[in-house]
């Protein structure tokens, strides 16, 4: 059947589009000029007419009868008059014209006295990181004229510098950190602190674009965003540098809809950045990303979380669909990261053979596999007071072998426990989140690469930056999902995180073995036990510690079966070894 061809409209209608909007505009505007004239004298009648409206209201009744008379004569006369009706209509016009006059006032050529002054003072401030003395002609000397180096100006109403822009000497280093970092401080404290700047530098034309930043939206709470599946809304950022929008509601009650620009990160197989490594000063809001992610992460996977916090933050998640594991203990955490050890390997493996056999991977190695991980380094520092195990050494496999296997891993902890994280987990998350207060050095340390926006002293929980890969530092906002079980939280926000939870599969009372007391014993082998939800949907087995006896109610005993045991683990450089053979 011979096809048609798509209408041009359809086949490359946004460029149309956009071809059409402009020429619209373009004809708006010549048409504007044009009948200018015509505008005014309408206007002027409109508001000739409306006086005379208002006079003729005001008249006494009893004098009306007399206005009219006089009214009528004048007519008359004009009339009879040579020339009377075109003097008429000219007169008329004129004072159309006059009145249909654009009144609003002109704003002020230039700053006022006041704002002259700040920025002579910001330009003074500015003259001995700008000058040299070699320089014959200083674009920056004491007592110079500031209008030449300050292009550009703007001012709020309370006479705060709200843009600026700022010619700079071409001998002025603008590529070294240090030289921007000592402007920029600088400027933000002298346009007043408490905001937050962003600075364009133009090195091509020595210009340097000051803005001040709006306060992000701290209004919008956990809710189904619109993203495909393999996309996790980390916040949301500034316009700027996002193109993409989401329709959110917001508000204390979700009243209002509007769109946001969302961080999105991407995970699975095409990912740069499969993993995520968030950290924050204590009370930053690292578990509240943590909660938002897995809410996210269980509509298209399952997830294992392990707590160092053992704040029972993540109680809310235990039991629910896809929930595999919700661990605070050092065994249990133990025994779910082995697990997730030998379950990446096992995707790796039957994938592998998928490949080789030229089948589509199977189906058991597609679904996405979260390992959501709050303060490992707690777990670290009881193994070794312990002579444990760091559970953190058993996230070297998911972290460099998970992305083809859609292992995804998340870990979150406090800032100034950035050097005590495993190498891989430092290595292998790509995707930084920063949250809190921190200083442009622990930014740069973690994000590696400085905000182009000034760090503020005083930021609400969940703020803070984001950087994917090699991208830029985007600015963040957290969307508010507090845990539910909290009574700080309010009744909006509590039902809004409720809504989101998957429903209950395992009662919250079954869940226990992994959150029993430890056995004396360290946990050297996993022994796997399928539950119900796993093997209903063909997702991996549940891992409980050797030596916790798995309750009779749990599932069929006979299931700590001899598949799960049989399930050796295979190292996975050899997996990797086999899959690139
Ligand atoms: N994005 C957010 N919007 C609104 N409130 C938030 C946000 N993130 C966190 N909060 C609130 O801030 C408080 C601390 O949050 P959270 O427990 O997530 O921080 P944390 O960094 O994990 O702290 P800690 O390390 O002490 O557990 C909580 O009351 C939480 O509800």
């Amino acid at each position: 059947m011979a096809r048609r061809p798509l209408p041009r409209i359809l086949s490359n209608g946004s460029a149309q589009l956009a071809r059409s909007r402009e020429l619209a505009r373009t004809a708006a505007d010549s048409a504007t000029d044009v009948l200018h004239p015509l505008i005014t004298i309408t206007r002027g009648l409109r508001r000739l007419a409306s006086a005379g409206r208002r006079r003729w209201a005001a008249t006494p009744k009893d004098r009306r009868g007399t206005l009219l008379f006089a009214m009528a004569s004048l007519v008359l006369v004009v009339a009879l008059a040579p020339y009377g009706p075109l003097l008429a209509v000219v007169t008329l016009m004129a004072a159309a014209a006059w009145q249909g006059r654009d009144r609003t006032p002109r704003a002020p050529e230039g700053p006022d006295g006041p704002q002259a002054e700040r920025l002579k003072s910001l330009y003074e401030a500015l003259v001995p990181y700008f000058s040299t003395a070699e320089d014959p002609e200083p674009l920056f000397a004491h007592g110079g004229d500031w209008q030449k180096a300050f292009s550009e100006y703007a001012f709020d109403d309370t006479g705060r510098i709200t843009e600026l822009v700022i010619r700079y000497p071409a001998y002025f280093t603008d590529g070294e950190p240090e030289s921007r970092a000592r402007i920029e401080h600088l400027l933000s404290a002298k346009s007043g602190r408490g905001r937050e700047y962003h600075f364009g530098w133009d090195e091509e034309g020595n210009r340097l674009t000051v803005r001040v930043l709006a306060p992000l939206p701290t209004d919008i709470a956990a809710q189904p965003f619109v993203t495909a599946p393999g996309e996790t809304v980390l916040g949301f950022t500034d316009p700027t540098r996002v193109q993409r929008t989401l329709p959110l509601t917001h508000g204390a009650h979700g009243e209002e809809r509007r769109d946001v620009p969302p961080v999105v990160w991407r995970t699975g197989v095409r990912s740069t950045e499969p993993h995520l490594l968030v950290l924050g000063q204590p009370g930053s809001g690292t578990s509240t990303l943590l909660r938002s992610i897995a809410l996210q992460a269980l509509h298209h996977g399952d997830v294992v979380i392990v707590d160092g916090g053992d704040t029972g933050e993540y109680a809310c998640l235990t039991g629910r669909d896809g929930v595999l594991a919700v661990e605070c203990g050092l065994t249990g955490a133990t025994t779910s990261l082995e697990w997730a050890a030998h379950e990446t390997e096992r995707r790796l493996i039957a994938a592998n053979r998928a490949h080789q056999a030229g089948d589509p991977p199977p189906e058991d190695t597609r679904r996405p596999l979260w390992l959501l991980l709050d303060r490992p380094t707690a777990f670290t520092h009881l193994a070794a007071a312990d002579g444990r195990k760091d559970p953190q050494s058993l996230l070297q496999v998911p972290l460099r072998h998970g992305r083809p296997a859609n292992v995804t891993v998340v870990v979150a902890d406090q800032l100034d426990c950035f050097e005590s994280l495993a190498e891989p987990v430092r290595q292998h998350t790509r995707a930084r989140v920063v949250l809190g207060a921190a200083t442009a050095e622990q930014l740069t340390a973690v994000l590696g690469a400085p905000p182009h926006t000034t760090p503020v002293d005083q930021v609400p929980p969940g703020r803070g930056y984001a950087r994917l890969g090699a991208g830029p530092v985007h600015r963040l906002q957290v969307p508010a999902t507090p845990d539910p079980y909290d009574d700080a939280t309010s009744d909006a926000h509590r039902q809004a995180v409720l809504d989101l939870l998957p429903p209950r599969t395992t009662p919250a009372d079954e869940e226990p073995q992994r959150l029993e007391p430890e056995p004396a014993e360290p946990v050297t082998r996993p022994v796997f036990v399928s539950l119900d939800k796993a093997s209903t949907r063909k997702a991996p087995a549940v891992p409980v510690a050797a030596g916790t006896e798995a309750p009779a109610e749990e599932g069929p005993a006979d299931e700590v079966s001899a598949t799960a045991a049989s399930k050796e683990p295979v190292p996975a450089e050899a997996a990797v070894a086999e899959s690139s053979s």
